[in-house]
């Protein structure tokens, strides 16, 4: 394993290794060249060979230290020309091994256990996948076997006539958000790097400043820009879902195997080292349902515990490698409301504290993906009927193991949470803010106040006199309250991701000026700290009343 970090292109190529890709199959119908942009229907295989289009007049403008450094790359690559222009959607830079060609890939959608076709503009279904998203290069670093992803590479087969661009808005949201997300301890895709064009700008209905407006209510032309990201595999449930909708319809003779090769593919890339290989494959496919109901149960904990809502977990956004993936109408709850939900188009089912029903019906969908490769093996199908069934009760269970982390308790106490969460809801609480006091243990009501969206009622703070007595009566029984209060203050963050403070990053990204981006960088990359002095004037507040209701920061319509 090398150590010095990786400063050169050349070297960067070599470290290309697309063996796993391998065992899966391109579209047949596909040439290798890649030029592959027009919408069509894609009946079969794995992915779709096409090159990303792209971005006229590339310019840097942000790179992840923190990922650059897990991959051994030097921070100057970011600057690199050759760099540049792979990850500005050039691939014609690729040299050997790496390919010349990137691959996106079909997938199916379910909407909360409901299976969609009407998205995919053929109404067969075989038209929806990977629009804009455009996998470049598989390869390993510090023994750890990473895909490298552009989102906004331009169209693909599956693009259904959209232009398959990113604008730059959501390009630095979902830049940032990943990198937030994973100093939270948030599983999560990651951030390579960020360029946006100099040249190329793409229309998208958006908010007129000062807008209240529920839907968007101007057209915005916003630079063109391509994040890269970073994952063991971009694998959605709603990919294994496509695969099995084919064994379902006996689309071709090849449907069984080609969902068995990425389910196979998926236990490769994601759940390898927990998965012995000698196991027979049906009882591999056993160990995976166990692992990913495990995995997706404790990432929608961490998601409650930090306050994120994805806002669209469809089961083409769940990653079935059990991280967060897409962001793009995602949000972070302030003033508390277990009903959060910023995107306009996600409705209730998708709200903050739906979330783990919502992880159930994308786990129900999983299941009934993987279900075809057990099922001549009567025993298997029971194990994993068993595994789907106890989805409710150990999501329950991880839950109330996360509130009592949040209130630093020996044990759960679910009466005592709902009483919590019922006073944060009358008292206007800031979700992040509250927690991070309830860190501090107070014994009064008055060290809350900064949390508060208004002033506390006598009656209310009474309430809240009572509760605090009595969940500090639990605390003092278990132990030293100065321990429980740092080991409080490493789950509940001093900081979150509030829409009105990412706005303007965005915005001066759009004339050219990227500090603000730099600095949501180094804040957000230690959120458990307390920022200090000017920085704490700014990240550590309660939103400002006019962006209550502001159209593009309270509620969005356009996440692309
Ligand atoms: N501008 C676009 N051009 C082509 N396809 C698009 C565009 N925007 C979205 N899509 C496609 O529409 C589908 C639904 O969009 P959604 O917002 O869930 O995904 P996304 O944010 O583009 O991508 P991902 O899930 O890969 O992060 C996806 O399959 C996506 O590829
Ligand atoms: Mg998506």
């Amino acid at each position: 394993m090398s150590t010095t970090p990786i400063t050169s292109f050349a070297e960067f190529a070599q470290r290309a290794d697309y063996s796993l890709l391998e065992s899966l199959q391109p579209d047949p119908q596909a040439t290798l060249d890649g030029h592959d942009h027009r919408p069509r229907q894609v009946f079969s295989g794995h992915y779709v060979p096409v090159t990303p289009t792209p971005l006229p007049v590339p310019a840097y403008l942000a790179h992840s230290p923190s990922l650059f450094q897990e991959l051994g790359l030097s921070d100057s690559l970011a600057h690199d020309e050759a760099f540049l222009r792979l990850f500005s959607g050039d691939i014609s830079v690729a040299r050997q091994p790496m390919r010349p060609y990137g691959w996106a890939t079909g997938y199916a959608l379910s909407i909360y256990g409901a299976e969609y076709i009407q998205q995919c503009p053929f109404g067969t279904g075989n038209g929806y996948g990977d629009g804009r998203a455009i996998s470049v290069f598989e390869g390993v670093f510090n023994g750890q076997r990473w895909e490298l992803q552009l989102k906004g590479g331009g169209p693909t087969p599956y693009c259904r006539g959209a232009d398959g661009r990113a604008v730059l808005r959501s390009s630095v949201r979902e830049f940032l958000a990943q990198e937030f997300m994973h100093a939270l301890g948030v599983p999560t895709s990651r951030s390579l790097t960020l360029y946006g064009s100099g040249a190329e700008t793409v229309r998208r209905p958006w908010y007129a400043p000062g807008s209240t407006s529920f839907d968007p209510d101007v057209l915005v032309d916003n630079p063109a820009a391509i994040t890269t990201r970073v994952a063991p595999s971009f694998l959605r449930v709603g990919q294994l879902e496509l695969f099995a909708r084919r064994v379902r319809r006996q689309a071709h003779p090849e449907a069984l195997n080609e969902l068995r090769l990425i389910v196979a593919h998926l236990i490769e890339r994601n759940y390898r080292p927990e998965i012995d290989p000698s196991l027979a494959f049906g009882d591999q496919v056993l160990e995976l349902a166990g692992l990913f109901r495990t995995r997706l149960i404790a990432l929608v904990a961490h998601w409650m515990r930090v306050g994120f809502c994805q806002g669209n977990f469809n089961s083409d956004n769940c990653a079935a490698g059990g991280y967060t993936l897409d962001y793009g109408p995602f949000g972070f709850c302030e003033r508390f409301d277990p009903g959060f939900q910023p995107w306009t188009g996600g409705g209730e089912h998708f709200s903050f504290f739906n979330q783990p029903l919502a992880a159930g019906a994308n786990y129900q969908m999983f299941w009934s993906a993987v279900r075809p490769l057990l099922a001549d093996n009567s025993e298997a199908l029971a194990q994993l009927d068993s595994i789907r069934d106890g989805f409710a009760g150990a999501m329950n269970q991880e839950l109330e193991a996360m509130w009592a982390r949040k209130l630093g308790l020996a044990t759960p106490d679910a009466a005592l949470v709902n009483e919590l969460l019922e006073l944060m809801l009358r008292s206007q609480a800031d979700y992040t803010i509250v927690f991070r006091k309830l860190s501090e243990i107070p014994e009064e009501p008055s060290a809350l106040q900064q949390a508060f969206y208004q002033p506390l009622s006598a009656p209310l703070a009474a309430q809240w006199s009572d509760w605090l007595r009595r969940w500090r009566d639990q605390l003092s029984a278990n132990g030293d309250l100065g321990e429980t209060s740092a080991a409080m203050q490493r789950v509940n963050p001093a900081i979150t991701w509030r829409e009105w403070l990412i706005a303007p990053a965005y915005q001066q990204a759009e004339q050219g000026d990227t500090s603000l981006i730099q600095e949501l960088q180094a804040v957000f990359s230690h959120p458990y700290n307390a920022p200090s002095g000017e920085l704490a004037t700014t990240y550590d507040r309660l939103k400002p009343r006019e962006f209550f209701n502001a159209g593009g920061v309270s509620h969005y319509s356009c996440s692309s």
